[in-house]
């Protein structure tokens, strides 16, 4: 996928190049930044930000505005455009610009949302808005845009409101890490209610497990920005915010420098030689000799990679991206198989029960017309494996197609898992939806787990009968 998506990049960047010399910067951009290709797909594919290939030494961060309908995400985007635009860091993009946005059609389920992209002295944004309270979850849940960090919105003449909740514990579960609030509307609010709302804002912060006491809270007029009016509420509290983006909201750990981890998407054997398996590393550094570990369908396996290939040649040094062969030290072909994973030892853990925020998607979108209940059976999907799981629903009988909500997984074997990953989850040949792990809860014996199934169905059938006579 990588591939695919950054040599249409490559292409539209080395367009614009006039020079050998910036042809060469350019792919060397792209060879070096191996840290989330979807993003800069979205971003450096727009002309404006081709032009720019060369002062990409800056940090690259994804946000959004997240918040309650109608508090000001979609004036306050814009409105940040237009002031970044103003010190040649952005090029403005109006309000209709960013509600008009296109769909996104990637994965096969419809999230309109619009990403713009602007500048800091420090750092480089892509910021995500959708027009609507469903983009959002949707957005958040399917990871479409993997926010790092998040702006609230919070209109002073309201506070704080269902949705501006619902955002905050999304946000929370899908891992985003900090996030800076914007008291939008102050112009329409008098001093006591915008302290009121900052302090109510500050109190949810900590509800959800945030910082609430030392979150930056800065209160403004996002449209007062926009249309350049007043200066103290709109302009000067844009810049005011987005300092505090800078500072408080960390960047990223690069994935070189984590941990070493490939999901294995396939095994061979080469005579005289030894087992390969085959996959894209997913972040880290691997080296010849190094010792790994393999993990998966409930076994584990301790060896050293004593080769690596690339392209049919041999590499000493693996890295986040490539895609490659090992060859593994003294495990049979027979043993291995896709959906295994090999990382630094001691760094992955397996799991076979698991709490997920799931989105359902509806018919429409491709997904069923039939709802989850309590112990239907699903395929779970993640990096390359795939498992059979038993669904329970804590907090309702049911989940709707179009729904999101709380699901616990239980699946036959333990594989490796973590939380915040994604995946996906499909019934037979329909991608039922999309979920993000949240907790990972205490292994349980697949015996004691269908038997609990077995009396669930015995039940219902009673039931049934009973209703029947
Ligand atoms: N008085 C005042 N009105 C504002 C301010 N910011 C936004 N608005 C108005 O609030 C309304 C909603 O603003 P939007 O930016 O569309 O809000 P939104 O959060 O993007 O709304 P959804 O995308 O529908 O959730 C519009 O009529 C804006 O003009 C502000 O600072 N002051
Ligand atoms: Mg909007």
């Amino acid at each position: 996928m990588a591939t695919f998506l950054v040599r249409p990049l490559l292409e539209s960047s080395m367009a614009t190049a006039k020079s050998p010399l910036l042809l060469k910067s350019a792919k060397q951009f792209f060879c070096v930044q191996k840290l989330n290709f979807s993003i800069y797909s979205r971003l450096y594919a727009a002309p404006v930000a081709a032009k720019k290939v060369y002062t990409r030494e800056k940090p690259h961060l994804n946000i959004g505005t997240i918040g309650h309908v109608d508090h000001g995400k979609t004036t306050l985007t814009a409105a940040i455009t237009k002031v970044q635009a103003g010190q040649n860091k952005a090029t403005f993009k109006d309000y209709a610009d960013i509600d008009n946005a296109p769909e996104e059609k990637k994965r096969g389920i419809t999230i309109n949302a619009a990403t713009v992209e602007y500048e800091t002295d420090v750092r480089h944004y892509g910021h995500v808005d959708c027009p609507g309270h469903a983009d959002y979850i949707k957005n958040m849940i399917t990871g479409t845009t993997q926010m790092d960090g998040a702006i609230l919105v919070v209109a002073a003449t309201d506070g704080t409101m269902p949705q501006t909740r619902e955002h905050l514990l999304l946000s929370k579960q899908i891992g985003i890490k900090r996030l800076v609030v914007f008291v939008n509307k102050a112009d329409a609010a008098d001093k006591e209610m915008q302290e009121l709302v900052e302090m109510e804002v500050r109190e949810l912060l900590n509800e959800f497990g945030y910082d609430g006491d030392h979150t930056p809270v800065i209160i403004g007029s996002a449209l007062k920005a926009l249309e350049g009016t007043d200066d103290e509420l709109g302009v000067s509290k844009v810049k005011e915010l987005l300092k505090a983006v800078d500072e408080y909201i960390e960047t990223p750990v690069r994935e070189l420098d984590r941990p070493f981890f490939m999901a294995i998407d396939g095994c061979f054997s080469i005579p005289g030689r030894g087992t390969v398996v085959s996959g894209k590393i997913e972040r880290g550094v691997i080296k010849k000799g190094d010792e790994v570990e393999i993990m998966g369908f409930d076994k584990k396996w301790k060896t050293n990679v004593t080769g690596i290939e690339m392209f049919k040649k041999s590499l000493d040094r693996g890295e986040a991206g490539d895609q490659l062969g090992a060859l593994v030290k003294g495990i049979k072909r027979e043993e291995l198989r896709r959906g295994l994973c090999m990382g630094k030892p001691g760094t992955m853990s397996m799991h076979n029960h698991f709490e997920a925020q799931v989105y359902l998607l509806s018919k429409d979108e491709g997904g069923r017309n039939k709802p989850v209940t309590k112990f239907c059976q699903a395929i779970t999907f993640c990096n390359t494996w795939s498992q059979p799981a038993l669904l329970e629903i804590p907090d309702k009988d049911l989940l709707m197609p179009g729904e999101d909500g709380k699901l616990v997984f239980n699946m036959y074997r333990k594989m490796v898992l973590e939380k915040n990953q994604r995946f996906t989850i499909r019934d037979g040949q329909v991608t039922m939806g999309y979920g993000v792990v949240s907790n990972i809860l205490p292994n349980r014996d697949p015996e004691e787990l269908d038997e609990t199934r077995k009396k669930l169905k015995k039940e219902r059938k009673a039931a049934e009968e009973e209703q029947q006579e």
